[in-house]
């Protein structure tokens, strides 16, 4: 089993799909989006699916979906409800480092603006902070390693992953 890919989680808006792609090419990897599979493999846009099939059959789907990636040396940015999928988080522990993008909630809610049209799942009318409250245990809890973004543009995060996983060219 490849151990070698590096998968960013964290909240819809929180830069998984920004940064990731800025890391890949630093690092020389390959660059996943999740959200682009599910959508190919469902024929269908994320919220189109979320609003015909519901937010617990869209959980079951991605959590399929992300459970079959298939990779090595690769960045890897799931949705930011990924995490409800136990499968697919256990899957991504086994073949890499599970970093969580730390974001603090007024700069979330700032960049992801009309999060309803964003396709984020909400369950009972919850409100974004009420996701973003019941989400965090699930970061924590997944994550191998935390980084935080706040003060820290798109390079400087980027920088502050390879520090932390140790993979500045020299030690690669
Ligand atoms: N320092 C920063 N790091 C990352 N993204 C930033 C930063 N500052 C502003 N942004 C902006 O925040 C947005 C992050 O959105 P992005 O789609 O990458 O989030 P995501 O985590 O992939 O969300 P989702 O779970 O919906 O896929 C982008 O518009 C990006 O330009
Ligand atoms: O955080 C969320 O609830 C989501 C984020 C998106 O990336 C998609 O995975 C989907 O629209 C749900
Ligand atoms: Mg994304």
């Amino acid at each position: 089993m490849n151990k070698n890919n590096i998968i960013l989680i964290g909240m819809p808006g929180a830069g998984k799909s920004t940064i990731g792609v800025v890391l890949a090419k630093v690092l020389g990897y390959q660059f996943v989006d999740t959200d682009l599979i599910i959508q190919e493999e469902e024929g269908k846009l994320l919220w189109q699916i979320i609003e015909e099939k519901g937010v617990e059959e869209f959980i079951n789907i991605e959590d399929r979906i992300n459970s079959k990636v298939d990779v090595s040396k690769c960045v890897i940015a799931p949705g930011g409800s990924a995490i409800f999928g136990e499968n697919a988080m256990k899957h991504f522990q086994e073949i890499g480092t599970v970093v969580y993008l730390d974001v603090e909630y007024p700069i979330l809610k700032k960049r992801v603006g009309n999060f309803e049209r964003r396709g984020v799942i909400l369950r009972h009318g919850n409100s974004f902070r009420d996701i973003y409250e019941e989400r965090l245990p699930y970061y924590h809890k997944y994550a191998h390693v935390k980084i935080s973004e706040n003060n820290r543009n798109i390079s400087q995060t980027v920088s502050a992953i390879v520090d932390a996983l140790d993979l500045a060219p020299e030690s690669r």
